[in-house]
């Protein structure tokens, strides 16, 4: 092989790979040691060694760390470094802001992690079998990381999705299926004054949003039902049904989705938000490190295009589908359809 000095050995991608959870763990080490709250206003590592109790030289080399990653700003004052947080970051990284999602973070930093130490098990003896909804824990996700990461991304996502529907002013009845701790349908009903709502999930879960729903002062507007969505009823007459991130949790997708299509008024709209398996190998390479943790413990992931032939199989009409970047970890799928209007 022809070597130049700027020639890249052709395991750099390897050592990358493996470099970079030097990164994940510097990230969960500083959201844990509450840097981030600290940092809010600028200040320097002896500052921060000292607030904290921290070895002086080893809490300069991992402000440097983050640094280089993009998540602090660092810029000379006198003959010391003054580190910040990222502008762009800040309002997700500092404990109080509005968007704040420290906690959501560290759970996927530790939750991948876990995968990582299950893996080898998982293509031996240990390969799952699908388990019945583990409510507990969900109910748990929705206070805590569910509920950051709504607040901090997908009602913005939903919002701009729901924007784009066609034909839903005056009164409208809407379901967000699997909603979690409500969020999206809090920020529905704050959009469309008009609009009345349901959320509908796990029973455990769905006291988080009927809290949430409490809190937001929504009650008029806003029920939440407790149930599972492969046997319970989910309601009918609703002109929305929004659905993100839920599907891949369900078995027998078409008899969901029918049900899906009955609970609609003709012409009504199933906007369902999920992951779809890429058949290109660059945008497989940013949905399945995020997905491949579901689909070895036998979640379902479908590839690119099955849910739009699903759905029109199912008499759906006017289906569209459209990546979206803007959703938590890796880019999800937008498939919306229409109940026939007869
Ligand atoms: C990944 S979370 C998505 C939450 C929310 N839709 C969002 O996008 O933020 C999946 C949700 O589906 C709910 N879920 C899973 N299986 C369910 C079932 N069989 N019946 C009702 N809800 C279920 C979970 O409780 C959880 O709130």
């Amino acid at each position: 092989m022809e070597m130049n000095l700027d020639t890249i050995h052709p395991l750099q991608g390897c050592w990358d790979i493996a470099l970079s959870s030097v990164k994940a763990h510097a990230l969960d080490a500083a959201i844990q040691l509450g840097i981030f709250g600290f940092l809010k206003n600028p200040t320097t590592a002896e500052a921060l060694a000292e607030f904290g109790h921290l070895d002086l030289a080893n809490t300069g080399h991992l402000l440097d760390m983050l640094w280089s990653m993009e998540v602090l700003t660092r810029r000379g004052v006198g003959r010391s470094w003054v580190y910040g947080v990222d502008p762009k970051l800040a309002a997700f990284l500092v404990p109080g802001e509005d968007g704040y999602c420290g906690d959501a973070l560290v759970h996927r930093l530790q939750s991948l992690r876990q995968f990582g130490a299950q893996l080898p098990n998982l293509l031996g003896d240990g390969a799952h079998v699908p388990q019945a909804p583990q409510a507990a824990g969900w109910a748990q996700a929705a206070e805590v990381q569910i509920g950051q990461e709504q607040g901090a991304v997908t009602v913005a996502a939903a919002l701009a999705c729901v924007d784009r529907l066609q034909g839903l002013t005056g009164a409208r009845r809407f379901l967000d299926l699997g909603g979690g701790p409500g969020k999206v349908a809090v920020a529905l009903a704050d959009a469309y004054p008009q609009w009345q709502g349901m959320v509908f999930d796990l029973p455990e879960t769905a006291e988080v949003a009927q809290r949430i729903i409490h809190r937001a002062g929504l009650e008029q507007r806003l029920e939440s039902r407790g149930g599972d969505i492969g046997h319970d009823r989910i309601g009918e007459g609703y002109d929305l049904v929004w659905c993100s991130s839920v599907l891949h949790f369900l078995p027998e997708l078409s008899r969901v989705i029918t049900k899906i299509r009955d609970a609609l008024v003709p012409g009504g709209y199933f906007v369902s938000v999920h992951a779809e398996l890429p058949s290109g190998r660059e945008a497989a390479a940013r949905v399945l490190p995020y997905y491949l943790p579901l689909l070895m413990r036998g979640r379902r992931v479908w590839p690119q295009g099955a849910m739009i032939d699903l759905m029109r199989e199912l008499g759906f009409e006017s289906i569209t589908s459209t990546e979206l970047s803007y959703f938590p970890l890796a880019p999800a799928q937008v498939v919306i359809g229409r109940k026939d209007q007869s």
